[in-house]
């Protein structure tokens, strides 16, 4: 890998001179991010896009917190080879993109969106995102969209592709009103994109190598200057894969910004040995959450950044960062007792607004109020939580742990931790504890509802302050609170500030990989 850029060497790209753009983003004066709560807070988006992304989980990073999507794997085919996916490998208890427990069809797709919607009416969102390429199963994929549409109307579609054939079929997703379309575009270099892709089909024919890395890339960006065209917003997904595309991602930014996308959202590389792919074969690592963050830090000025994607499997159902398969499995919904009611959802999603618009301005009040009274120190703290915005999980049972970056600009929300991928048990397995600590130990602080002793004693010892005074509390004003009393004790001399490197390890796939 080529050294680092300054910026990656200091790791964020967020400096002070930021800070009164990270306020207005926090608190939705003027910078027309997604991360607002209300209809007045939607900032410099035209309404007609604030419509389409206040309550999508994926477009809001706020809305994330009360907002759920379900995908169905209902595409099984690809038209191209990622040398980072294999669908073949499926482990009930791992959240990968591709990954899927059980294949359905159009009609058992159906039965399934309404049956999770009527149950869970926080349910905004209909994605296909494979296992495979939605557009490589056109009948498959515009079948459930039409079933959907007519089931059950309030919900939105989305589509995640990876380009190929995309403008043949940018009619019909306008047809079908699929809102919302992701492209992954991993490149605009055919030669990075030859190491990415060994092979494509297009037009009944195999392409390879740079030829095949420059059709894609062409009609990716074709794909793309139609959509936005045609006002449906798009996302685009890119893989962080270091020393292959790490740099030149900076380079898709500007291009994918200046053909109208309206999101980037930068994923790290999963890679490892037992996933069967070739990277995980040929020990290509992923990024470490600095590196990712880095990069993320380095586009923000482009375009909007979405840093809370959970690389969610092809079945994934409930808020993310959740899983809620379980209770719909196909002989599961057979017995819900389906009444797809939509006045009493919107009655459900409604409360949901009018308690976000009263938190944003009680949030606003106290952020404005803060800026002005802490100094320049900029640092990382975990928080275990189980959606809702709150302080809610016991770090034992924490899945995840959401990463905020705190100054005096406020909390900023800047990625998650998951822990699935450091370890595979309890801590009764040897070892895992020492790994997830490791894994936060960039963090000064972790924020839980509950903690047992021993964790709380091995978090002290790695430097980690393990913070349960805001159990159930909201996340922003809790690690505000807890940051002002952070600045005055390092003010009054009671602790020194230290700067916190890396993350000690990689998730335990990149690690083997590594
Ligand atoms: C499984 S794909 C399905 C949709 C479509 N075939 C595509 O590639 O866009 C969904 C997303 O997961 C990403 N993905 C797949 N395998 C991955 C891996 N090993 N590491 C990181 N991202 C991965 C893809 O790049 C894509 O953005
Ligand atoms: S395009 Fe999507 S489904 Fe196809 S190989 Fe790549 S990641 Fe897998
Ligand atoms: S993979 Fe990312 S973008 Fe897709 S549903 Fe999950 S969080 Fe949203």
């Amino acid at each position: 890998m080529d050294a680092p850029t300054q910026q990656e060497a200091s790791g964020s790209a967020i400096e002070i001179g930021e800070i009164t753009r990270v306020i207005a983003e926090q608190t939705g004066c003027g910078s027309g991010r997604a991360g607002c709560a209300s209809q007045a807070n939607r900032g410099d988006l035209p309404v007609e896009t604030w419509e389409k992304v206040k309550n999508h989980p994926c477009y809001s990073e706020e809305a994330h917190h009360h907002y759920a999507r379900m995908h169905v794997a209902v595409a099984p085919a690809c038209n191209i080879k990622c040398n980072y996916c294999n669908r073949k490998y499926d482990c009930a208890n791992e959240s990968r993109p591709g990954v899927v427990s059980e294949r359905l069809t159009p009609e058992q797709a159906a039965k399934k969106v309404v049956a999770v919607a009527s149950t869970i009416p926080q349910m905004t969102v209909l994605g296909i995102a494979g296992p495979g390429d939605p557009l490589a199963n056109p009948e498959k994929t515009f079948k459930t969209f039409g079933l959907v549409r007519k089931a059950a109307p309030d919900l939105k579609l989305c589509l995640s592709t990876n380009g190929l054939a995309l403008p043949d079929y940018v009619d019909t997703i306008t047809k079908f009103n699929v809102d919302h379309v992701t492209i992954t575009i991993n490149m605009i270099d055919p030669a990075i994109g030859a190491k990415i892709y060994p092979w494509i089909f297009y037009q009944h024919k195999r392409y390879a190598g740079i030829q095949a890395a420059k059709i894609l890339t062409d009609r990716q960006l074709q794909g793309l200057e139609m959509l936005t065209a045609r006002g449906v917003l798009c996302k685009v997904n890119s893989v962080m894969i270091p020393g292959i595309n790490d740099r030149h991602l900076l380079e898709v930014n500007k291009a994918v910004k200046r053909r109208g996308a309206f999101l980037h959202n930068i994923m790290p590389l999963i890679s490892s040995p037992e996933h069967g792919t070739v990277f995980g074969l040929n020990g290509q690592r992923g990024p470490t959450a600095r590196e990712l963050k880095a990069l993320q830090d380095g586009c923000e000025g482009e375009m909007r950044m979405m840093r809370h994607c959970r690389q969610c499997r092809a079945d994934a159902v409930g808020l993310l960062g959740e899983d809620r398969r379980a209770e719909f499995t196909t002989e599961k919904i057979m017995e819900i007792d389906v009444k797809y009611d939509v006045e009493s959802r919107k009655g459900y999603q409604a409360k949901i607004e009018e308690e976000r618009a009263a938190k944003t301005t009680a949030e606003r009040a106290d952020l404005t109020k803060r800026a002005d009274s802490v100094g320049g120190i900029k640092l990382l703290v975990a928080v275990a939580t189980k959606g809702a915005g709150l302080i809610n999980e016991h770090f034992g049972h924490a899945k995840e742990f959401q990463v905020y970056e705190l100054s005096n600009g406020g909390a900023k929300f800047v990625g998650h931790r998951r822990t699935d991928l450091y370890c595979q048990g309890g801590y009764a397995e040897e070892g895992s504890l020492a790994t997830i600590i490791g894994a936060v130990s960039d963090c000064h602080a972790v924020f839980i509802a509950k903690i047992g002793g021993r964790p709380r004693a091995e978090l002290i010892k790695a430097g980690v302050e393990p913070v349960d005074q805001y159990a159930h509390e909201p996340i922003d004003k809790s690690t505000i609170a807890w940051f002002v009393a952070y600045l005055d004790r390092v003010s009054s001399g009671t602790i020194q500030h230290e700067e916190r490197g890396d993350a000690a390890i990689r998730p335990r796939a990149l690690n083997s990989a590594a």
